[in-house]
């Protein structure tokens, strides 16, 4: 605090690093005294710059969490599917087989689709990824998720799945699978991802509203043809797993083509010759 230049009048200018506080926003404690005083009032953690911190923390620690697991696929599907449903089974298949095709499997760490896709991954001695929510009523992650991490928010646990994920598979399930789908199909179709396979399993299940998204969605101009191409329908898992790694193998030759073009362009600036070479190169492979 700078000096008051009159002794018997109050301090009238502050400054707080790059912060200047003057007249009555002079304040009398200082950031560590506050920060020191436990008897403070304790609202402040309910207060949205903390949120963001609290926010901040959760992408930190997703984000470590996540950093170095190799390739991954998200699978989504019903809370409430049981152990005795085809369904359970089916996710299970999937998890395992995803697996034999090289990935990590990420669901959201709850109980029914979500935990059988990670016994399946568990099992077949795959990574299995558990992206929990907390929930008023929820329970915790699931016994077969190896990593696991509870959010706070459902945004930043969104974040995750697309982050760390190649493609989707979408078991039947309800509002929170809905979501979770179609968070998949709007960053696909507005190119915020590239390549995103995504496979709805359970043709009868999905099979109304793969109809409805035709005939009225498509129908009345709200999407395009090529958004009912983004994914594919299938009842079987290895037909969604090798749906994923030929999705994965095009993604992975369509880069390295960029690559390659990126590459010959950055030859090209510092090089007229290169240029020239590589036209006459294209001249003699077409035989003209
Ligand atoms: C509703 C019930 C349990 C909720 N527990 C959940 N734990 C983790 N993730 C969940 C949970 N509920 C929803 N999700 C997410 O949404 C998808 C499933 O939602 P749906 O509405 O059941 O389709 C799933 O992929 C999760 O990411 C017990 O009944």
């Amino acid at each position: 605090m700078a000096d008051s230049i009159h002794p018997d009048r109050p301090q009238l200018s502050q400054q707080r690093g790059p912060v200047v506080m003057r007249r009555n926003q002079v304040q009398q404690s200082t950031s560590e005294q506050r920060l020191l005083d436990s008897r403070g009032p304790s609202d402040w953690v309910h207060t949205d710059p903390w949120r963001v911190l609290r926010i901040q923390s959760e992408f930190i620690e997703g984000f470590g969490m996540l950093a170095e697991l190799g390739p991954a696929i998200s699978v989504f599907g019903s809370a409430r599917t049981r152990p005795d449903d085809p369904m359970y089974a089916a996710a299970e298949e999937v998890g395992r087989k995803l697996v034999g095709a090289g990935y990590a499997v990420i669901t959201g760490g709850g109980p029914g689709v979500m935990e059988a896709a990670n016994k399946g991954a568990s099992e077949a001695g795959g990574v299995s990824v558990g992206l929990g929510i907390e929930l008023p009523f929820e329970s915790g992650l699931n016994e077969w998720v190896d990593i696991g991490m509870n959010f706070r928010y459902f945004f930043t646990r969104k974040t995750m799945f697309v982050k760390y994920a190649q493609g989707f598979v979408v078991m039947p399930g309800g509002f929170g699978t809905l979501d979770e789908l179609f968070e998949a199909l709007t960053l696909a179709q507005t190119r915020k991802v590239t390549s995103f396979p995504v496979v709805l399993f359970g043709t009868s299940y999905w099979s109304g509203l793969v109809d409805w998204l035709r005939e009225t969605m498509l129908a009345d101009g709200k999407i395009s043809a090529a958004d009912l191409e983004m994914f594919t329908l299938t009842d079987d898992a290895d037909e969604a797993v090798s749906y994923i790694v030929k999705a994965g193998e095009l993604a992975d030759a369509a880069a390295a083509e960029a690559a390659e073009v990126a590459s010959q362009d950055v030859a090209e600036a510092e090089s007229p010759q290169a240029r020239e070479r590589r036209v006459q190169d294209r001249l003699g492979s077409d035989g003209s």
